[in-house]
């Protein structure tokens, strides 16, 4: 793959679930606009009404028997007849609407509460927790619901409260699976890992970004299921298992129709109508509710272009060497790193071996094509590697002199809020829909402060003025939509700010942003630097960015950091065949404009099956089958005031 493919082609994450913000208005309006959303919003605001005020307005007493006006057909006496107890069946609907109805809502919310918690709890934990929840759900999933349901009342006995429980629990599996699978799509979105970074607890992380997000699906999930659980309550009512009569209830009473079914039809029909007309608006409701809330407004990002290499001279300061011991006053320092992701066939090593050192005030720019571990190293040093997925097999990670590793959570937490800083690739996901800027700014500078509410207001406020967003206090109150690319992008500066970390560390900052913006975001965390003095950490596949933008550079290959030093120093001259290649191949690299753009012969090698000796040897020019390039993986050596891994360095001097 050519490092040029990879540059081109850095489309925004495709997100399983792009939940728009949308606020209840929003939602009412995009409601109404459809047929259906008006139609089953306005069926069930009947039967609400009708769930609230039918025993009010019931005209006859529903429970009164009067055995002289038994099984009458309707008149307009008995709007819809009278049952074989004499009583009025138009006051019995209307009476039985709260029982009909209640049993729905019970059953749904006990569905809720039982299953959300669950499928949540499945998606945060993984692993056993997940394993062991998936696999009962399998189990309740293999009964017919109505099967299911009547062994819960045979068990607990005829009542609505057990009607309840029996219709909630056959729905427990619906709610906890997709709970699971929208909070697993969630907790992949970066503004989750944004929020783990600025030191959010579990609860908090769950409570405030994940709940607000799924929101939207379970309510179109709920409106759904209180259709088909009327329905199974009503199977149980007509089976005699549920509200006892004389209490009416429209199962019950279809129930009681039985026996009478061909001589006094009516009987059935009008409880059977009311159940139907319900069934179908909490459909229609709910199918319209689908439509808002379906993932269908996915975004693509503007492919990256390439800005021109803008050589910058700069005075070189103390060294970010590789393999110096570590820097007394360095705001990362990394040695010996080697990181390996967990795999059926065992571990897979990534970063093989990485030393490096950042200064404040300094940036240093880690870059190579996908697939060499920067993004990787990034979550090392940013603490938010998972360690089910990814192990540290050596070596250290010092954050401002403090280990990054082997950390209690609460103290990786605290660690993290007070020192890191993170700046994500996409904007649009790194900022989370449902709620507005001002709400996640303030959970960015609430996080282990004792502020108040106006000290924070004020500080978000603050925060939104440093990155140049005019009209800070009016702009709290927006959602991200609301917001432009680079503004959003300067949003999430704001927040990767708020807790002044030493160390910032961004992960393709301005690959979703067009040229300007791209220019105006890099100006801005300069600017950012200069005043707060803090340390830059650049993941790119860029290298016109690089020499704009880094202090210094660190070229990675296979999980090693091949060619290392001043970016003026190291672009001035490069010595690693792969920096040269790399060079050749970025638009306005190629030693000088108009010139071709080279492409790097051959494939990254895969991780896990590295070629013997130097990891770029059948990828490289120099090399031509030189046996020292077979023999061993080259060690790392000082040549021309850099950092260099290639026996043959020297040759480009
Ligand atoms: N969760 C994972 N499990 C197994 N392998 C993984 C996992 N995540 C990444 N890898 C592998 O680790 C290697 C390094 O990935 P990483 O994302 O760090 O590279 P990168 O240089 O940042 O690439 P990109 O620029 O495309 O993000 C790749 O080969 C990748 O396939």
């Amino acid at each position: 793959m050519s490092v040029m493919n990879t540059v081109a082609s850095s489309p925004a994450p495709d997100r399983a679930l792009d939940f728009v913000p949308k606020s209840r208005w929003t939602v009412l309006r995009r409601l109404v606009s459809q047929p259906k959303g008006i139609v089953g919003l306005t069926l069930v605001v009947l039967y609400l009404l009708l769930a609230i005020f039918g025993p009010a307005l019931a005209p006859q007493d529903a429970f009164r028997q009067n055995f002289a006006q038994t099984l009458q057909r309707p008149s307009a006496a008995h709007w819809f007849g009278t049952d074989q107890l004499g009583r009025d069946v138009f006051s019995r609907i209307l009476v039985g609407a709260r029982a009909t109805l209640g049993i729905g809502v019970g059953g749904v919310s006990f569905a809720f509460l039982i299953g959300v918690p669950l499928g949540v709890l499945a998606a945060w934990r993984r692993g056993w927790v997940e394993a062991v929840v998936m696999r009962a759900i399998d189990v309740m999933l293999s009964f017919p619901d109505i099967v299911f349901a009547l062994a819960v009342v045979a068990i607990l006995g005829a009542s609505t409260q057990n009607v309840i429980i029996a219709v909630g629990v056959v729905s427990i599996p619906v709610f906890a699976r997709t709970a699971r699978a929208v909070t697993l799509s969630i907790l992949a979105e970066p503004y989750i890992e944004g929020s783990i970074s600025l030191g959010a607890s579990p609860a908090r992380v769950i409570l405030r970004h994940v709940l607000p997000n799924i929101s939207g699906m379970l309510m179109t999930l709920s409106t759904l299921l209180f259709a088909s659980t009327l329905l199974s309550a009503s199977g149980l009512g007509f089976l005699g298992l549920g509200t006892q009569p004389p209490h009416p209830e429209w199962g019950t009473m279809l129930g009681e129709s039985r026996s009478y079914i061909r001589s006094h039809p009516y009987l059935a029909t009008f409880p059977g109508l009311f159940l139907a007309v319900s069934a179908l608006a909490f459909n229609l409701l709910g199918d319209a509710l689908r439509t808002i809330y379906d993932p269908t407004s996915r975004r693509t990002a503007r492919p990256a272009r390439f800005l021109d290499l803008l050589r910058r001279k700069r005075a070189p300061a103390a060294p970010t060497a590789a393999l110096l011991p570590p820097s007394p006053g360095a705001a990362v320092s990394v040695r010996g790193l080697r990181m390996a992701y967990h795999s059926q066939e065992g571990l897979l090593e990534v970063v093989r071996g990485v030393d490096l050192d950042i200064m404040p005030g300094r940036t240093l720019a880690v870059v190579g094509e996908s697939g060499s571990g920067k993004s990787t190293l990034l979550r090392a040093i940013g603490t938010l590697a998972n360690p089910q997925e990814v192990a540290v097999t050596a070596g250290t990670i010092e954050i401002g002199g403090e280990s990054a590793l082997g950390l209690a959570p609460e103290a990786l937490r605290d660690l993290r809020r007070r020192k890191i800083g993170i700046v994500f690739q996409d904007a649009a996901n790194a900022l989370n829909p449902v709620l507005t800027v001002g709400q996640q700014l303030t959970e960015a500078v609430q996080t282990g402060s004792s502020l108040d509410a106006a000290a924070v207001r004020q500080r978000c406020i603050d925060l939104l003025g440093d990155v140049n967003i005019s009209d800070p206090e009016r702009r709290l109150d927006m959602y991200p939509h609301q917001f432009s690319g680079g503004m959003k992008q300067r949003i999430v500066i704001a927040i990767a700010l708020a807790q002044d970390p030493d160390v910032l560390l961004a992960d393709e900052p301005t690959s979703a942003l067009d040229v300007t913006i791209q220019q105006q975001i890099l100006v801005l965390l300069r600017e950012m630097q200069r005043k707060r003095g803090m340390a830059i950490l650049l993941v790119t596949h860029d290298l016109n960015l690089v020499a704009r933008f880094a202090d210094d550079v660190a070229v990675m290959y296979a999980g090693r950091l091949v060619e290392s030093g001043h970016v003026a120093t190291v672009l001035a001259r490069t010595l690693h065949p792969y920096t040269q290649a790399l060079r050749a191949s970025a638009p306005g690299g190629a030693e000088g404009r108009g010139k071709r753009l080279l492409t790097i012969a051959g494939e990254p090698p895969m991780i896990g099956a590295l070629p013997s000796g130097c990891a770029f040897r059948p990828r490289c020019q120099r090399s031509q089958n030189r046996s020292q390039c077979f023999a061993e993986e080259p060690a790392i050596r000082l040549v021309a005031s850099r950092q260099v891994a290639c026996c043959f360095a020297e040759e480009a001097c």
